[in-house]
C-alpha cells in the first residue's frame, strides 16, 4: 500500500494551491515540522533504553515539573525552526515567553509564527502510553522584517493557516489541515516517509464514546453532571462507553475516527480547566471543524475566542458535533457558568 500512497511531502508540494503562499515558506515550515517530528519519534520509541524518562527537574510556567521528553521534543521542535529561519516567531508551553527569531542579517523577512505543545500527555510517557506533538501556524499581523508581537500570537483561531498534531502510538501519524480537510499520514519507520494513509478524517455526527477524567467528578460544573448522567443512562443508544487515555491528541484522534467527545472543563480544583487556548484548544478546534467536528467551551465556539494571555487555560468541549451540542444544552441550565 504505502509505495502507491503519496509521501507528506509530495502531498505538501500537491496542495501548495491551497496555501495561498506561492514563496514556498509554507511548504518548507511544514517539511520542518515534519522532520522534527521523527526525530523526536525515533526517541519517543525507544525511551525505556535512553535517559529520558522521568522528570527534567525544571517547573515550565504552568506550574508543571517538565518531563525529559518535554524538555526534548522543545528543543528539538525549537532549534529545527529557528535553525532554518522559517518563521519569524514561535510560542511554546515549554517557553515561559514568545520567542523572537531574527535571521543571519538581523532582521526577519518570513510571515509565519508557530505555536506549539512539544510533548502533549507528559503524564503518559513513563508508562508507555501514546503521547504527541500539538501545532498551529499563524500568519503573523505586525509588519514583517519587524521583530514579531504579543499580538502576532494572540490571535483568535478562527484565523489559523493549518494545525495538527503528531501521534506517537501504536504506528506514529502526523494529522493536519490547512483549511482543506483533515488528512492523516503513517510513518513507515524502515524508510523514514510519512505514508497519506487517512485521507479526509470525518468525525461521524454521532458517537457512544466519552472522554473525560471522571477522578474529577465532585469538582465538575452540574451541566458536566448532567451530561455525564445522560451517557450513562440505560435509553436509546446509551450508556455511552467512557474512554480515557489521559493524552488530548489520543483521546482526539481515537473519538475523530469512532465517534465520540472529549471534555475537559472547569473544576473546582482548576477553575478555567487545564488545556491551553493557544496550543491545545485552538489547534484541535480547527482540526475538529475541518473534520465534520465541534468545538467549544460549553457555551462559545473555542474558534472565536479572542486570547488575552499566551498560556491562558479555557474548557474544551470538542468531538462528534451532535455529542458536544448536547453537553451544551446542559451547560446552558446553568448560564452562570459560561463565566470563567
Ligand atoms: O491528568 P489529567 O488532569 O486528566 O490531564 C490529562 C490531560 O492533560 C494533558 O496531558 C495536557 O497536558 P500536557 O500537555 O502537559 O501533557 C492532555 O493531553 C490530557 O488530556
Amino acid at each position: 500500500m504505502e509505495n502507491n500512497n503519496l509521501t507528506l511531502g509530495e502531498f505538501i508540494i500537491e496542495n501548495q494551491k491551497h496555501y495561498k503562499s506561492t514563496s514556498g515558506e509554507f511548504t518548507r515550515l511544514l517539511s520542518s515540522i515534519k522532520l522534527a517530528a521523527k526525530v523526536v519519534n525515533y526517541k519517543v520509541n525507544k525511551a525505556g533504553l535512553v535517559d529520558i524518562m522521568g522528570a527534567a527537574g525544571e517547573t515550565n510556567i504552568q506550574g508543571e515539573d517538565q518531563q525529559k521528553l518535554d524538555v526534548y521534543a522543545n528543543d528539538v521542535f525549537m532549534k529545527t525552526l529557528i535553525n532554518r529561519e522559517i518563521v519569524c516567531g514561535i510560542a511554546s508551553e515549554e517557553e515561559d515567553d514568545f520567542v523572537t527569531i531574527t535571521g543571519k542579517e538581523g532582521t526577519n523577512e518570513n510571515k509565519y509564527v508557530v505555536l506549539i505543545d512539544p510533548l502533549d500527555g507528559s503524564s503518559n510517557i513513563d508508562v508507555n502510553v501514546s503521547v504527541g506533538t500539538i501545532f498551529s501556524i499563524y500568519k503573523r499581523v505586525t509588519p514583517i522584517g519587524t521583530p514579531v508581537q504579543i499580538e502576532d500570537f494572540l490571535q483568535p483561531g478562527n484565523l489559523q493557516v493549518a494545525a495538527g498534531y503528531v501521534v506517537y502510538g501504536t504506528s506514529t501519524m502526523l494529522v493536519y489541515t490547512s483549511g482543506n480537510g483533515v488528512d492523516g499520514f503513517t510513518l513507515n519507520p524502515a524508510i523514514g516517509s510519512f505514508y497519506l494513509s487517512h485521507p479526509k478524517f470525518r468525525f461521524p455526527d454521532d458517537g457512544k464514546i466519552y472522554s473525560i477524567n471522571e477522578g474529577n467528578y465532585i469538582h465538575f460544573p452540574q451541566g458536566v453532571k448532567d451530561y455525564l448522567k445522560y451517557c450513562q443512562e440505560e435509553k436509546d443508544e446509551r450508556p455511552y462507553t467512557s474512554r480515557y487515555i489521559g493524552s488530548l491528541v489520543s483521546d482526539f484522534h481515537r473519538n475523530m475516527i469512532k465517534g465520540g467527545i472529549y471534555m475537559y472543563p472547569t473544576s473546582s480544583i482548576g477553575p478555567k480547566g487545564k488545556l491551553r487556548l493557544l496550543y491545545e484548544c485552538n489547534p484541535m478546534a480547527f482540526l475538529a471543524e475541518q473534520a465534520n467536528g465541534k468545538a467549544s467551551d460549553g457555551f462559545k465556539r473555542i474558534l472565536d475566542i479572542k486570547p488575552t494571555e499566551l498560556h491562558q487555560r479555557v474548557p474544551f468541549f470538542c468531538g462528534s458535533k451532535n455529542m458536544v451540542a448536547k453537553a451544551e444544552e446542559f451547560m446552558a441550565n446553568y448560564p452562570e457558568d459560561a463565566d470563567y
